[in-house]
């Protein structure tokens, strides 16, 4: 195959995959027929909803001049009229034709998986890299972020045509470093394969996505691939070391022969020793290579403190030198809807906004804003439809249980019954928990029971700016913002 056709027009060697010397010329990649243009190169796929293969002929019929695609969908592909570019894995063998054909890339992009804290890693990475003088950009559920914008994707992993458009036209602006989140979903659909990958993360695993994963073992494989197989030969893994499922995830890193970066209280690289939360943020101390630093993080919760310090392992292995990530900490902006203090009411109670949508971020959320509240902790919480339902009881027991007041309200419904949703949630601890479903109603009414001292967290949408209600071609977004809604519901003006 060759490389550095920059994104145009140009000769495609398919020679790996059995068709003759002869190049193919091509203009482009897609993997949605809707989207091929003359001269494009078709990916063919079988998905979760649809089999890509049933769009072999239209893909053509657009101008497609071959299709990847699995080796049963041959015939098809030829009856078409379209040169059959055949593999067992289609998906991977579709990155990795496609990605030379956008380079040149930014040059040192690494990839953050676990089921939480993805974004918000890429998110502080992307910053100690620009405070260390580089052009960094992040990718993920906030979309593209650099110095100058976010541009909002839609999917925390883009597609892998997306994906690497974006990267090239990242290239293009002089962007160097990215850091991109990888999704289960985006790692087992190889929709970020092909680029070259020096760095990979894993944050933690808990339960989520058990409707697109069979089991946690499947969940987990589909992280692991990251350091299996997506990182380069040579290259690093950071892992956070705290979590239940690290020892397993070091042990696919050290069976990779990677450059081992554990981070946390049993890491060995960046060691925590301590974390002595304050009220705007928190004093963490470490060690790394015998040196013993304090660092001023500006954000409080513990799970922030772990992020930044996987963030700090990620910076380590591009190439930083200790002195400037370690300083970077000290100087970390909030990450938006991870924490985000929304607003205060007239008792003078302050009202955070936070991402939490799984048990585990909930139970990190709630245990972030205990340590900072004198009175009682009320939340504001509910779980998505069209997603995990198995996650909907622990996420209500753990509200029920940690929480002084739990509200139960509606969190993006998609195509359920939003009661049956709640009721799911409730299920997991029902004297505990009030249930309120307009959810503008429920943060006006947690509002209203915040008095002084107490704090109330609205967990669940972070920065999203819609509630969605609906499914497939029924789906409708309508506005909704929880920070808004907190300022409203506090009487503050915006
Ligand atoms: C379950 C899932 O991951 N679906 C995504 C995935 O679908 P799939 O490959 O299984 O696709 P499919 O819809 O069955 O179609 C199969 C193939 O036929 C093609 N097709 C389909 C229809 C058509 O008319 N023509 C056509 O060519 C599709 O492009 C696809 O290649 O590929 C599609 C195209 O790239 C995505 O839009 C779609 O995201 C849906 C909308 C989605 O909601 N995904 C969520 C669950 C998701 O991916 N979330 C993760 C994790 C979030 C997190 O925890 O951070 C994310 O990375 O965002
Ligand atoms: N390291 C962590 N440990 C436990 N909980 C966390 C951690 N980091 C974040 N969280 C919780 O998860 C929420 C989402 O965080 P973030 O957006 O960084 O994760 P994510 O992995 O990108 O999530 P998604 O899968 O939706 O993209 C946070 O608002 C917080 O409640
Ligand atoms: N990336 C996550 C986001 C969930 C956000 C939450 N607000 C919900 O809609 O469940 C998902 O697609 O499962
Ligand atoms: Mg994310």
């Amino acid at each position: 195959m060759q490389g550095g056709l920059g994104g145009k027009a140009g000769d495609l060697n398919v020679t790996g995959f059995g068709v003759g010397a002869g190049d193919v010329r091509v203009t482009g990649f897609a993997i949605d027929n809707r989207k091929v243009a003359p001269g494009n190169v078709f990916g063919a796929f079988v998905g979760a909803t649809v089999n890509g293969e049933d769009f072999i002929a239209d893909a053509v019929r657009a101008g497609a001049v071959a299709v990847v695609a699995r080796p049963e969908a041959r015939a098809v592909i030829e009856a078409a009229g379209a040169i059959a570019l055949v593999d067992d894995n289609p998906r991977r063998a579709f990155a990795r034709l496609a990605a030379p054909f956008y380079a040149p890339l930014p040059e040192t992009l690494v990839a953050v998986t676990g089921t939480n804290g993805k974004t918000s890693t890429v998110e502080m990475l992307r910053q100690i890299w620009r405070m260390a003088g580089h052009s960094a950009a992040s990718i993920g559920t906030l979309g593209i972020t650099t110095a100058d914008e976010t541009t909002y994707t839609g999917l925390t992993t883009p597609d892998i045509v997306t994906f690497l458009a974006n990267l090239a036209g990242l290239a293009r602006e002089g962007v160097s470093h990215v850091a991109y989140e990888a999704s289960s979903h985006g790692l087992s659909q190889y929709r970020s394969e092909g680029p070259r990958v020096m760095a990979g993360a894993f944050t933690n695993l808990s339960r989520d996505h058990l409707d697109y994963h069979a089991t946690m073992e499947d969940y987990f494989a589909a992280k692991m691939r990251l350091f299996d197989e997506v990182v380069v030969d040579g290259g690093s893994a950071v892992v956070w070391a705290d979590d239940v499922w690290s020892d397993r995830a070091i042990g696919h890193a050290r069976a990779r022969g990677l450059n081992l970066i554990t981070v946390g209280e049993g890491g060995e690289t960046i060691r925590l020793i301590r974390r002595e939360p304050g009220p705007l943020g928190q004093v963490l101390t470490v060690r790394h290579e015998g040196v013993e630093r304090r660092i001023s993080l500006p954000l409080i919760g513990a799970y922030q403190a772990a992020n930044a310090l996987v963030a700090a392992g990620l910076a380590l292995a591009s190439g930083l030198n200790p002195a400037q990530v370690f300083d970077a900490l000290g100087r970390l902006a909030p990450v938006r809807g991870r924490l985000e203090r929304a607003a205060i009411n007239a008792a003078g109670a302050p009202a955070y906004v936070d991402y939490a949508h799984t048990p585990d971020a909930l139970e990190a959320a709630i245990a972030a804003l205990r340590p900072h509240t004198k009175g009682r902790l009320i939340v504001v919480f509910g779980a998505g439809g069209d997603r995990d339902a198995g996650k909907r009881a622990p996420m209500g027991a753990i509200a029920g249980a940690q929480a002084d007041i739990a509200i139960v309200t509606d969190d993006n419904p998609r195509g359920e019954d939003p009661a049956a949703i709640r009721k799911a949630v409730i299920a997991g601890a029902p004297d505990r928990l009030i249930e309120i479903g307009d959810r503008r109603e429920a943060i006006f009414q947690g509002t209203a029971r915040a008095k002084r001292d107490d704090i109330l967290l609205i967990a669940g949408k972070g920065h999203e700016q819609g509630q969605i209600i609906g499914r497939g071609p029924d789906a409708r977004v309508l506005p909704f913002d929880d920070v808004t809604v907190a300022r409203e519901a506090a009487g503050e003006k915006m």
